[in-house]
């Protein structure tokens, strides 16, 4: 299965990243992608206290509403790696879901671990005061296989991976919004090790650059097999980035060294 990650610097102005997504798309499914996967806070980007302005009911928004169009248009798979949904008037969810070729919708994933976190100096996020944390773990069926959703901090959380890795996962998303400083020391460290540790392709498609004084994403948009390497990168720049998935890559590495049925639930 042919797949691209897009990488994008998104911003305050929906209405324009709306518009790149569209030509990206229309690039990646010209370029042969079957699925497309798109980071974190796709439609807009800004401080986590402008993002509730942004929200959009899912399936009625505008951003669902054209991404069900271009699926079925263009007959791809399209991983929509976060907008922001309305929860109540002062939090709103951060939410993921995948747009089939017919345009139908899979279940949509909230994400579960809210990014607070403070390095003095360098970073203040605390995006619990402006969202509402899910609580439910949603895998999809791809032709490739079952693919298991997340959203970017959920990274630092090996144990909702290996939940997905038991429910049949061969493929785990992790659409990004990743910050510059934790990127640069952690983010290629934690995608190999998920893709390593569970067997499965690594799907990571990021947002790069600055998109607020001060505030600035890794970008590094990758591709990672279940052996650890890193098969597909971005470049330092918005774009389309594409691999091919195989399938038995994800049989070698589970056959070759089974460490995945060698767990002492029983011990720990
Ligand atoms: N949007 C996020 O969840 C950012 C996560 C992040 O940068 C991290 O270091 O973790």
């Amino acid at each position: 299965m042919k797949v691209a990650v897009i990488q994008l610097n998104s911003r305050q102005d929906k209405q324009h990243n709306l518009k790149k997504i569209e030509r990206f798309i229309r690039e990646a499914a010209t370029a042969g992608a079957e699925l497309v996967s798109l980071p974190e806070n796709c439609n807009f980007l800004g401080q986590d206290a402008e993002k509730i302005h942004s929200a959009e009911e899912i399936p009625t928004g505008q951003t669902t509403q054209l991404f069900q169009q271009l699926a079925k248009e263009l007959n791809l798979f399209i991983h929509v790696g976060s907008i922001t949904e309305p929860y109540s008037d002062t939090k709103s969810y951060n939410t993921s879901y995948v747009v089939f070729p017919d345009g139908e919708l899979s279940r949509r994933y909230r994400k579960i671990h809210l990014f607070d976190i403070d390095i003095p100096g360098v970073s203040t996020h605390k995006e619990s005061d402006f969202f509402e944390a899910g609580s439910t773990l949603e895998t999809v069926e791809l032709p490739f296989g079952k693919a298991g959703l997340s959203i970017c901090y959920d990274l630092r959380f090996p144990e909702l991976y290996r939940q997905y890795v038991k429910q049949g996962a061969k493929i785990l998303f992790v659409p990004a919004a990743f910050t510059r400083y934790t990127g640069m020391l952690h983010w290629e460290s934690l995608l190999r090790a998920r893709a390593i540790e569970n067997q499965c392709y690594v799907i990571a498609a990021g947002q790069h650059g600055t998109y607020h004084p001060g505030k600035e994403c890794f970008g590094n948009s990758m591709i990672i097999d279940p052996w650890g390497v890193v098969v597909a990168r971005a470049s330092e720049e918005e774009g389309v980035t594409i691999a091919d998935l195989k399938s038995e890559l994800v049989e070698s590495a589970r056959s070759n060294i089974p460490a995945l049925t060698h767990t002492r639930n029983d011990v720990y």
